[in-house]
């Protein structure tokens, strides 16, 4: 798969959020978009998803301009996690999952679902009779994760999906997504930087409205072993200064 993105450019009311956003990314490749908060990084999975139309700008997928309404086999190639994760919360996960899988139309998708289930919810024996709605937030998370997973999608969207995430479901997370990375183009966004260094290839830095870098990870970090999140200041914030607020009301001993 070819995914290109050409001149996207979207705006809400006089606010532009994303000017002529371009970039060529496949299958194999997994794309790392970070940005500061309101940098656009939802935005643009959410025209990814065909969720909101851009102003103007395309985009092309093997070759084929998908338009306003994404083709339904388009759809069915995709997996996303965008904005709020979305579960019916009457249901158990499993009951959630074959929901899903009906509407992908898959057939026999039962040890699937148990596979990726107990793999994403380590306590899986003791909760998969529970409604989703008694779930906790990483819980709930998870379940989504399992969701966008369950099809073998061939483009993943993934948006903060280590949100809620404990730090050893957040690392069982980066191994299944770099063990199924070949299967996909894969974009996905964090605010932990040391989650987007252990799974990206490449890198969208997305900065007052436009793009800031696109390109490999290895290429952004010059080769070298810096810290990510360095050499992302340096490109973002050049002149970081700290905050001039008097905040002394906030931080002088009582
Ligand atoms: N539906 C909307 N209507 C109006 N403005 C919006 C809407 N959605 C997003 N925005 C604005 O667009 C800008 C980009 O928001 P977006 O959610 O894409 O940022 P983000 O990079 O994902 O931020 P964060 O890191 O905080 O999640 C922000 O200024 C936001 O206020």
């Amino acid at each position: 798969m070819v995914l290109e993105i050409q001149n996207l450019t979207k705006s809400f009311g006089r606010n532009p959020v994303l000017r002529n956003v371009s970039l060529t990314a496949e299958t194999g490749m997994c794309v790392g978009v970070v940005g500061r908060n309101g940098a656009g990084k939802s935005t643009l999975f959410n025209l990814l998803t065909n969720i909101l139309l851009p102003d103007s700008g395309q985009l092309v997928l093997d070759g084929q301009p998908l338009g306003e309404t994404f083709p339904l086999a388009v759809k069915r190639r995709m997996g996303a996690l965008v904005n709020q994760a979305y579960l019916v919360e009457q249901l158990t996960p499993e009951e959630y999952l074959q929901f899903v899988a009906r509407i992908y139309d898959l057939p026999d998708a039962q040890a699937r679902i148990e596979s990726l289930l107990a793999h994403l919810l380590e306590d899986y024996p003791t909760v998969r009779h529970k409604r989703l709605g008694s779930f906790s937030t990483g819980m709930k998370q998870k379940v989504a994760i399992a969701s966008c997973l369950l099809h073998r999608p061939e483009l993943l969207i993934l948006d903060e999906p280590f949100n809620g995430l404990d730090v050893f479901s957040g690392t069982s997370l980066l191994s299944l997504l770099n063990s199924y990375r070949p299967q996909a183009l894969t974009f996905i966004s964090s605010h932990n930087l040391a989650h987007i260094e252990q799974v990206a290839t490449h890198l969208l830095v997305i900065d007052n409205s436009e793009v800031k870098y696109w390109g490999t990870l290895t290429d952004f970090m010059h080769g070298e072993r810096a810290v990510l999140g360095d050499t992302l200041l340096q490109l973002i914030q050049p002149t970081a200064t700290a905050s001039t607020q008097d905040l002394s009301w906030l931080t002088t001993q009582r």
